[in-house]
């Protein structure tokens, strides 16, 4: 049974050298995401985030560039550690904002199949009783065993997807669609991507795509300068951003 619980959740980034503007201790300029605390500062990416998503949970994530998408998706992934609250996770996850994190241009694409697996949790004993099937889904036919500073960008982008989706995981974490590939790896890419949407038991997909949401999601989340806005039913929800923020509209 797969379970993401956020109990109260607030992210922030500590800013590092001069406040911008050079804001004195203990403000929070209306308007900003930046407060200063003892002199500290730090940029609030979302905060008192509270959130229970189970099986069968399809939940959208919109809102503004800059409103806590993607922060919030790397909370849920145990990216970052939350600065205040509490995050469980139940079920393995699959990342695919992550796709293509400890690939190394001097070695293989073979051993580039380790070393992504590796990264993305997975033991090397799962990952090598997958990777004829990683190679073949990603077509390179003699390259597989070339380094990868000798791929065309298309093809290292194969071989990151073919990897980033592998595995089918309980909980499927996504920062707009993934695609991939020329016309014809692009349909397979298709038809991988439709097999884990419809397998996940949880998928979070943060994205601008408003068809996309409706046709992939049952809930959906709009955040606003890190705080939620609504919660709900996708039409619902929908709706009223397109009321309050026609401009997001794709
Ligand atoms: N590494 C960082 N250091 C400081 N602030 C950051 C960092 N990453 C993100 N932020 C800030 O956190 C806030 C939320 O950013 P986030 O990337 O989560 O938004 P988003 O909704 O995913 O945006 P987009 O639609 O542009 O992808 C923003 O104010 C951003 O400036």
């Amino acid at each position: 049974m797969a379970r993401i619980l956020l109990e109260n959740v607030t992210v922030a980034y500590p800013l590092l050298g001069r406040t911008p503007g050079g804001t004195p201790a203990n403000t929070r300029k209306p308007g900003s995401n930046v407060v200063t605390q003892k002199g500290r500062s730090s940029v609030v990416a979302f905060s008192d985030l509270s959130l229970d998503l189970r099986d069968g949970d399809r939940l959208g994530l919109v809102g503004r560039n800059g409103s806590g998408k993607s922060t919030l998706l790397r909370v849920m992934a145990g990216v970052y550690e939350p600065s205040l609250g509490r995050v469980s996770v139940s079920g393995n996850i699959a990342s695919l904002f992550n796709v293509g994190i400890g690939m190394q241009r001097e070695a293989t694409g073979r051993r580039n199949i380790e070393l992504m697996g590796l990264a993305a949790g997975r033991s090397l004993r799962e990952i090598r009783a997958k990777a004829d099937e990683i190679a073949d889904f990603a077509e390179l036919g003699p390259f597989i065993d070339l380094p990868v500073r000798t791929y065309s960008s298309g093809m290292a982008m194969r071989l990151k997807f073919a990897c980033g989706t592998a595995f089918t995981p309980e909980i499927l974490l996504m920062d707009e669609w993934l695609g991939a590939g020329d016309t014809e790896f692009r349909r397979k890419a298709r038809e991988r991507m439709r097999e884990l949407v419809d397998q996940a038991g949880i998928l979070v997909l943060a994205t601008h795509n408003h068809k996309l949401i409706q046709s992939e999601c049952n809930k959906v989340l709009w955040l606003n300068r890190g705080r939620v806005r609504a919660l709900g039913p996708p039409e619902e929800v929908l709706a009223k951003l397109e009321r309050r923020e026609p401009k997001l509209i794709d």
